[in-house]
C-alpha cells in the first residue's frame, strides 16, 4: 500500500471508531497494523486497552504498543514509559525509562519535551535547568498547550529566563481560554505575539539519570498517630502544581458521589468539579509525581485509584465523610479483589484566598489548603475496620478557587494499567 493509501485507510478506520462501529474499526486497524503500519498498531493498542476488561485483552493491547515502539513510533514509546511506572503489566527499570524518554525527546514528542522541561527545572544539572525553558518553547511549538501555559508563567515571573510580560500576557489569555487556571493578564504590560521571536536553541543533553530523585519522598510530620495523619509542606513545586492543574483543568466536570446503595449521583455532599486521570490521559511526569505521592504514603502506586483533580469555587465543599466505599463497591481481598480504600493522599495545588481547609472534626484538627503541601491519612484501622477518626471535610471555599488532587489507595493492587 502507498503512504497515501494507508493514510486514507487509517482515516477510514478512525471514522468507524468515531461512529461507534467499534468491531469494524478495530478490524480495519488490525489489517493496517499487520502490514506494519506503526501508527495503526499504536491506535489499535490504545483502543484495545480502552475497551479491555481482563488481563488477556490488556496483553493484546500492550503487544500492539510494543510493535509500534519497535517500529520507532515515539507515541508508543511514551505510553510504554508511563505504563511501566505503574509496575503491573510492564516490568520497571529506571534505565529503560530514561532511554524511552530520551528517545521521545529526540523525536520531539510534545508531552515528553514538556515532562523533560518540568523535570530538569527541579532535578536537572544547572545546564539542563537553564535549557528547560527552551524545551517548554519547543514543546509548545509542537502542540503541548500545557507547556505553553507553563512557559507563560516562567515569562511572567522570570523563572529560568528573562521576563517578557507582554508575551506572558498573550499566553495567559490563550491558556485561560483553553480552561487552564493561570493568573489573568496584567493590562499594564500590553500584549506581544505569543510565539517566540527566535527558534529555541538546540539541545541534546537527554541525560535522565536523576529520575529516581523525582520520586523520593517522606510522609512528613505526624499530626495524629491512630489516624496516621501526616502533613508534608513544600512537597510539590509551584510549577509541578500548575502542571497538574493545566493537564486536567480544561476537562473538569461536576463531581458525582457514591451513595450507600452504591449508586453514583450528583449530590449536595460533594459540590466540586473533578477530572479522573484514566490511563489514556496520563503523562510520564504526572506518573512520577504520583509515584512521589505513593512513596509518601508508603504504598506502591499500583494500589491507587486514578488520580483525581478537584476544583471548588466559592461556596463549594465536600461535607464530612470518610473515604471508605460502600461494601457493594468493594471486591474483598479474600475474594482476590483490591479491597477497601486504605489510605488517602491529598495534594493542595493552590492557596485559595479564603476557606477550603480540610477539617478533621473528631481530631479537632484543620489543615489549611496551602499550595504545594500534601496531607495523608488512613481510612482503615490496623484491624481492617473503618478508622472512625478519619472523618473529614473539605470546608466551603469562601473566596477564590481551590484546586487539589487526591490519590485513594486500596488494600491491594487496583490499577490494571
Ligand atoms: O477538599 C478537601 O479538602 C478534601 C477532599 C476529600 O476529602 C476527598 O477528595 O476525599
Ligand atoms: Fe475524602
Amino acid at each position: 500500500m502507498s503512504i497515501t493509501d494507508s493514510s486514507h485507510a487509517l482515516h477510514a478506520a478512525h471514522a468507524l471508531l468515531r461512529d461507534n462501529r467499534i468491531a469494524e474499526g478495530l478490524q480495519a486497524l488490525t489489517v493496517l497494523a499487520n502490514q506494519n503500519n506503526a501508527q495503526a498498531a499504536f491506535d489499535l493498542g490504545n483502543a484495545l486497552l480502552m475497551f479491555a476488561t481482563d488481563a488477556a485483552q490488556i496483553g493484546q493491547g500492550l503487544q500492539r504498543l510494543r510493535q509500534a515502539e519497535a517500529a520507532g513510533y515515539a507515541p508508543a514509546a511514551y505510553r510504554m514509559a508511563y505504563t511501566s511506572l505503574v509496575e503491573v503489566t510492564e516490568t520497571f527499570d529506571w534505565r529503560v525509562l530514561a532511554e524511552r524518554l530520551a528517545f521521545c525527546c529526540r523525536q520531539q514528542h510534545p508531552n515528553a519535551l514538556c515532562d523533560a522541561a518540568v523535570f530538569f527545572a527541579r532535578f536537572g544539572t544547572p545546564a539542563q535547568q537553564r535549557a528547560s525553558t527552551g524545551l517548554l518553547e519547543l514543546a509548545a511549538l509542537r502542540g503541548s498547550t500545557v507547556a505553553m501555559a507553563l512557559l507563560g508563567e516562567r515569562l511572567a515571573i522570570g523563572t529560568l529566563c528573562d521576563t517578557d510580560p507582554a508575551r506572558a500576557n498573550s499566553i495567559r489569555r490563550i491558556a485561560a481560554q483553553l480552561g487552564m487556571p493561570v493568573p489573568p493578564p496584567d493590562p499594564q504590560a500590553g500584549f506581544a505575539p505569543p510565539e517566540p521571536a527566535t527558534p529555541p536553541p538546540a539541545f541534546d543533553d537527554w541525560d535522565f539519570s536523576a529520575l529516581p530523585a523525582a520520586v523520593a519522598a517522606e510522609p512528613g510530620v505526624c499530626l495524629d498517630g491512630p489516624t496516621q495523619l501526616y502533613l508534608h509542606t513544600g512537597f510539590l513545586s509551584d510549577e509541578e502544581c500548575l502542571y497538574i492543574k493545566c493537564l486536567g483543568g480544561p476537562d473538569v466536570a461536576p463531581s458525582v458521589s457514591v451513595d450507600e446503595n452504591g449508586r453514583q449521583q450528583l449530590n449536595q455532599i460533594r459540590t466540586s468539579h473533578d477530572f479522573a486521570f484514566l490511563p489514556e490521559f496520563e503523562q510520564v511526569y504526572l506518573n512520577l509525581l504520583q509515584r512521589r505521592m505513593a512513596a509518601a504514603a508508603g504504598l506502591p502506586l499500583r494500589q491507587a485509584e486514578p488520580l483525581i483533580l478537584l476544583r471548588y469555587t466559592p461556596g463549594q465543599e465536600y461535607r464530612p465523610h470518610r473515604d471508605v466505599l460502600p461494601p457493594s463497591h468493594v471486591i474483598p481481598v479474600e475474594a482476590g479483589g483490591a479491597g477497601q480504600r486504605l489510605r488517602t493522599v491529598i495534594a493542595y495545588l493552590n492557596t485559595p484566598e479564603a476557606g477550603g481547609e480540610t477539617a478533621f472534626p473528631l481530631l479537632e484538627r484543620t489543615i489549611a489548603a496551602e499550595q504545594g503541601r500534601i496531607a495523608r491519612f488512613d481510612s482503615l484501622d490496623a484491624d481492617g475496620g473503618t478508622c472512625r477518626t478519619s472523618l473529614h471535610a473539605g470546608m466551603p471555599v469562601k473566596q477564590g478557587v481551590k484546586w487539589i488532587c487526591t490519590l485513594w489507595f486500596r488494600q491491594r493492587t487496583h490499577r490494571m494499567l
